[in-house]
């Protein structure tokens, strides 16, 4: 499969202040790719360029053969973004939300079958509101499904949820890979990106400083005769964590 996203010589600056530095990369379809990075390196700002949500400065970015200079449209109409969880309408339900979406993307979808996507039928006649944490991230990658995007952007989805909720979120993306989508995704977790991701950049003040699979990328450290201060037990806390409160989804 080819690349389904093409970013070259990517820069952005904020007045006299470049956030990003030139960056090219590519995307191949229906993987998962993860942009990592320290906080203020750049990732959402690259993000959202490709989005069509944020100005560039200079460089090319194409998606899916769209090059967005000549169709930003044609570009939002096959992406799935994860949208901010204030931009939901308070006084509707879950469904009637989907209902709303749906209805802005002239596309008729099953609210209900959406919900079961995410473990959330049961939520159905909810607010948005009334949802915990983990429950708002998970609908929340649900409305970006509702244009069947054949490209999902998730930016930080797994902050602030628990151990339980995190994996089965990552369980939820990996279905969505195997069902063709692409997704590019987020992430200050090297656990998540480790588990996840078929290859992450690393960006750094602006500029990608490794790109390659995760396995590609411990394997160069350790052949750099890099060695862990302290010996790494078979399990850890988490392991410890999950095998005593289970692995079912706590809320829902
Ligand atoms: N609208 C803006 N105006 C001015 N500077 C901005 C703006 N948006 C971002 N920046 C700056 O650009 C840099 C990159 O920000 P960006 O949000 O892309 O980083 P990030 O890698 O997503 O960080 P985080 O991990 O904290 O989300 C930061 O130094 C930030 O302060």
């Amino acid at each position: 499969m080819g690349a389904i996203i093409q970013v070259k010589d990517l820069v952005k600056s904020y007045g006299d202040f470049e956030a990003v530095k030139g960056i090219s990369f590519e995307v191949m379809e229906g993987e998962i790719f993860g942009l990592l990075g320290p906080n203020g390196a750049g990732k959402t700002t690259t993000l959202e360029i490709i989005e069509t949500l944020r100005a560039k400065t200079s460089g090319e970015v194409i998606v899916d053969g769209i090059n967005l200079d000549k169709d930003p449209q044609a570009i939002k109409n096959i992406i799935g973004v994860q949208l901010q969880a204030a931009g939901y309408y308070p006084s509707l339900n879950l469904k009637q939300i989907i209902d709303l979406f749906a209805g802005l993307y002239n596309r008729s979808v099953n609210p209900m079958a959406l919900l079961d996507t995410v473990n959330l039928r049961d939520k159905a006649k909810s607010n948005f509101k009334e949802l915990s944490g983990g429950q708002k991230q998970r609908f929340s990658i649900a409305t970006t499904l509702i244009n069947e995007p054949k490209i999902i952007f998730l930016d930080e989805p797994t902050t602030g949820l628990d151990p339980q909720a995190r994996r089965n979120l990552w369980d939820l993306i990996k279905q969505l890979r195997d069902r063709g989508c692409t997704v590019v995704i987020t992430t200050h977790y090297m656990d998540e990106a480790e588990v996840l991701c078929e290859r992450v950049a690393i960006i750094d003040s602006g500029k990608i400083i490794a790109l390659s699979t995760p396995n590609e990328l411990i394997d160069k450290l350790l052949d750099s005769g890099f060695k862990r201060e302290k010996e790494v037990k078979g399990a850890n806390l988490e392991d410890v964590f999950l095998n005593m409160t289970g692995k079912e989804w706590r809320e829902g």
